[in-house]
């Protein structure tokens, strides 16, 4: 019987390892980033005040409307910034009511394959030049932050972090992640309070046993700012809270599920507060139905017609763009339509403005 041909090798490989790996390419790592792009001391005080201003939220004792609003991913810088300086006049204009954080999401997981947002593949033309998705993301956090306005992200890579987690005030971890084991260890060394989405199978208890888990401290693997593989040692991070985002069998914003939610949260020892995503499931992937989402859970919050008001009921989170809906990726990216989301349909900005503006309105007067 003849041998089977042995696998092609370079010179030392052994036969076992990386076998399906095409190629390694370093990366620039955390410290000579930051020394690129350095956190100004007006970017610092945005995170600072946006961190201690979401936990006071959080904690019950700032009780303005907790906003967390914008693209489902970034793909372009400029339209970014047009979109930051745009929700930074609202912002200023209502802040007595609302604590706007903008959504500006870099990474992008998948339920099977698609483009991996920013950092993944910068270029949009599948080359994943990396250390370039680092360098822009890490750019537009900065750019924003010196704005004043305050981001949210999701962190997916557990390396990420090391990059650009001094310039975000709120993380979430999503659907797809919250019962990952790796997700909630990183997310127990966090800087930020961290936002558990329920699962896609609708699950509250996956959020639920996420919370718990990264109050703790853990000891994983990680990097360190110079790009050491290491040890990790946390302490654990309080600050986890629950979003409700519907699930595979519908949405889970009306009162009954707001209800079992709390239930959920007081039975587990967790604070009974929590955002609802007006996007997602609990819109069925409808970009134009998250008004009425949020009109909603705005009711349920303020009360009225004999329902008492709802304090649990922390703020929402909306998927909003410059322009509405959502495009395909096309072969050169020069083609893309200017602000519309690459990934997730989104609300267009003369839509979201007036529900930020009418959201304040009814805030003001108690009515809704
Ligand atoms: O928010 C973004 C998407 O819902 C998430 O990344 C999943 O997208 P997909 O189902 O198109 O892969
Ligand atoms: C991916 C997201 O949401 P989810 O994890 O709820 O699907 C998101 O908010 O961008």
């Amino acid at each position: 019987m003849l041998d089977a041909p042995a696998p092609a090798r370079s010179a030392g490989r052994r036969s076992t390892d990386n076998v399906n790996v095409r190629e390694f390419t370093p990366l620039i790592n955390p410290r000579q980033l930051a020394e690129e792009y350095p956190a100004s001391d007006a970017a610092q005080a945005t995170v600072e005040n946006g961190r201690e201003q979401i936990k006071a939220a959080l904690a019950g004792e700032d009780d303005r409307l907790l906003c967390v609003v914008g693209p489902c991913s970034i793909h372009d810088e400029q339209a970014a910034l047009e979109y930051a300086g745009k929700l930074r006049a609202v912002a200023d204009a209502t802040e007595d009511r609302l604590l706007i954080v903008m959504r500006v999401y870099f990474e992008k997981p998948r339920t099977t394959v698609g483009w991996k947002g920013l950092i993944s593949d910068p270029g949009l033309n599948e080359q994943f030049d990396m250390a370039e998705g680092l360098r822009k993301a890490r750019r537009i956090l900065l750019e924003i932050a010196e704005l004043g306005l305050p981001t949210a992200t999701e962190m997916l890579e557990p390396i990420t972090p090391q990059y650009i987690a001094d310039l975000i005030a709120l993380a979430s971890i999503g659907a797809r992640t919250t019962e990952s084991p790796c997700h909630r260890q990183m997310s127990s060394g966090l800087s930020m309070p961290v936002g558990y989405k329920n699962g896609t199978d609708g699950s509250l208890q996956t959020a639920l046993n996420a919370m718990t888990a990264a109050r703790a401290g853990h000891s994983f693997l990680g990097i360190d700012p110079h790009g050491q593989t290491c040890v990790v040692h946390t302490a654990g991070n309080p600050w986890g809270h629950l979003i409700l985002r519907g699930g595979n069998n519908g949405p889970n914003y009306d009162a009954e599920s707001i209800k079992q939610a709390i239930a959920g949260l007081e039975n587990g020892g967790l604070p009974p507060r929590f955002l609802v995503d007006c996007s997602h499931a609990n819109s069925g992937k409808d970009p134009l139905r998250q008004p009425a989402v949020w009109n909603d859970v705005l009711s349920q919050r303020l009360g009225g017609a004999g329902s008492p008001p709802n304090p649990s009921i922390l703020g929402m989170m909306l998927e909003s763009n410059l322009f509405e809906g959502a495009q395909s990726l096309t072969p050169d990216p020069a083609d893309l339509k200017y602000g519309v989301s690459v990934t997730d349909g989104c609300l267009g900005w003369d839509a979201t403005e007036k529900l930020l503006r009418e959201t304040h309105a009814k805030l003001s007067s108690g009515k809704v």
